[in-house]
């Protein structure tokens, strides 16, 4: 694809962030809402860094707008916050996958119908996006990027079906769009007077639901087990409500409130929220949410089927001890995301924990990195052995997932240099083997190592004792053990685990 050169060096690239807020009757025109929003932006900034924006409005058609390429930070400053003032607004982090990293791709996409103005942030990838840009451009709407989110703005502009008798009818527009398009996307949409707030179908990306705290109630940023089962009670008092694509993203004067279903479509007024409809996933598929967001992407504070994803992830590790346990010293994770499986595997093996690696945080994931070389010395500067912990010691590294081998291998060489005498390296998921067509995007077939059938070699060869993944059944029985859902029956994506695609695949496979 286009746009994989500039990847990072690890890892998988991330997915987006996307934000939404409005007040209530008593809101003020100025820029709190704009603040409330850079701050949600901020903590889903991890979700992407290659450009971001923001669109607000006062309750009219004139929606102030301010996108620009790298991170929210540099994007927004003092100048243009002051210029986005409003009484709602929604915001976006970006990592490309169906057009090019560039400004003009930049969400959220805004277009002027002839209903009025209409603002979309989209995190997701359109499986059948050829086949919807077909349809959009036949009915004589022309296309300025090759964005499916930009294609997810103009077919929301599209009169459903069964037409409309007075005026436009937001929500049927809606519907049409999931049904033309049932995978893959969180959707925040804003028009003049609200937001909707929009889950695919399968639920394949996440989405949730929180309250800006009313002026008159404390501030305490935790999350409590009651939240997820006195909804009403949280949503009695507010000043306001968000939307996010992690609850992380909801801090001090915000708060979680719940997740937005898979195929939910919630209203958002001054009055407050409203589920409008629930579209259920096309006959015979099942759900499918993203299971990667357990193991990787998402901050662990998050909460996702209410489940934050640290007890997941130390879950996860004591599934890997139980399937592949060894003998040792001390367990250890490559920072950050293999902490907790770590813990977890220490927990069940009764083996110490104790850090083997300190990382050096000003090597981002942001550097980018042409060539392998270039990939391979910046593990090196990323991380420096811990002695004490390695020297003499059989150990147990944990990572949460091995994509290109790029961290794992030179970290087997450092601490076999640094005098470990044994190392055994265990990864808290199974082999990533095939490319994602929902929002992320995964190395090609040939980068992806553990389509090298010689990986397992490698890794022995540069001084790995062994080298062992979790089961994708045990994986599963990790994310799905503490979740109680009455609802609907759950269930994950794996597709990049297993090769079997929740929706099928997209009319043109690229990989
Ligand atoms: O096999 P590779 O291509 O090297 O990718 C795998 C590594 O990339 C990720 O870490 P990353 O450095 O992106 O972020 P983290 O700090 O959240 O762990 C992941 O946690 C693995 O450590
Ligand atoms: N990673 C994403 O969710 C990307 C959203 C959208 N497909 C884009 O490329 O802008
Ligand atoms: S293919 Fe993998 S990364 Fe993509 S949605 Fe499914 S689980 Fe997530
Ligand atoms: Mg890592």
């Amino acid at each position: 694809m286009e746009n994989k050169m500039n990847k990072e060096a690890t890892g998988l690239t991330h997915e987006c962030g996307v934000f939404g807020a409005i007040g209530n009757e008593k809101w003020e025109n100025n820029t709190e809402i704009a603040q409330i929003i850079l701050i949600g932006l901020q903590a889903l900034q991890h979700r992407g860094q290659e450009s971001t924006g923001m669109v607000t409005s006062v309750g009219n058609n004139e929606f102030n707008i301010h996108k620009g390429m790298g991170l929210v930070k540099n994007v927004f400053t003092n100048e243009s916050i002051s210029q986005l003032s409003g009484i709602m607004g929604i915001g976006h982090t970006r990592y490309s996958t169906s057009a090019k990293s560039t400004a003009v791709n930049a969400q959220p996409f805004v277009v002027h119908s002839m209903h009025g103005s209409l603002a979309v942030a989209h995190n997701g990838e359109l499986v059948n996006a050829a086949e919807l840009r077909k349809q959009v451009l036949a009915r004589g709407v022309g296309l300025s990027t090759h964005s499916d989110s930009e294609l997810i703005t103009q077919a929301l502009c599209l009169i459903p079906p069964d037409g409309e008798v007075n005026g436009p009818d937001w929500p049927a527009r809606i519907r049409h769009l999931m049904q033309l398009a049932p995978l893959s996307y969180s959707l925040v949409i804003m028009l003049k007077d609200r937001i909707y707030a929009v889950r695919d179908p399968y639920g394949n990306r996440p989405l949730c639901l929180g309250k800006i705290l009313a002026s008159t109630q404390d501030t305490v940023n935790t999350f409590t087990e009651d939240m997820i089962n006195r909804v009403t009670e949280h949503e009695k008092e507010a000043d306001g409500w968000v939307v996010a694509s992690e609850s992380c993203a909801f801090m001090k004067i915000t708060r979680y409130i719940r997740e937005i279903r898979p195929g939910e479509i919630v209203e958002l007024t001054k009055n407050g929220p409203r589920t409008v409809e629930i579209i259920l996933t096309p006959e015979g598929k099942k759900l499918a949410f993203c299971i990667f967001e357990y193991v990787y992407f998402a901050r662990p504070t998050s909460i996702f089927e209410g489940q934050e994803v640290y007890n997941v992830r130390v879950h996860c590790g004591r599934q890997l001890a139980l399937e592949h346990p060894v003998d040792a010293d001390i367990v250890g994770s490559v920072p950050e995301s293999g902490n907790a499986a770590a813990h977890g595997y220490s927990l069940e093996s009764k083996i110490p924990q104790g850090e083997l690696l300190a990382k050096n945080t000003y090597v981002g994931r942001t550097f980018i990195q042409p060539t392998n070389r270039l990939r391979q010395m910046n593990v090196a500067l990323k991380f420096s052995p811990i002695l004490t912990n390695v020297k003499g010691k059989r150990i147990i590294l944990i990572d949460d997932s091995i994509v290109r081998g790029n961290t794992v291998g030179p970290i087997i060489k450092l601490l076999r240099k640094s005098g470990a005498k044994e190392v055994h390296i265990r990864i808290a998921s199974p082999p990533l083997k095939y490319p994602c067509y929902m929002g992320i995007n995964i190395p090609t077939r040939d980068e992806l190592i553990a389509n090298a059938k010689d990986f397992e070699d490698i890794a022995l060869k540069v001084g790995a004792d062994s080298l062992q993944y979790l089961s994708v059944k045990g994986l599963v029985r990790a994310v799905q053990k503490d979740i109680s859902n009455n609802d609907r029956e759950l269930d994950h994506c794996t597709a990049c685990l297993t090769g079997d695609y929740p929706g099928g695949l997209p009319d043109k496979l690229d990989w």
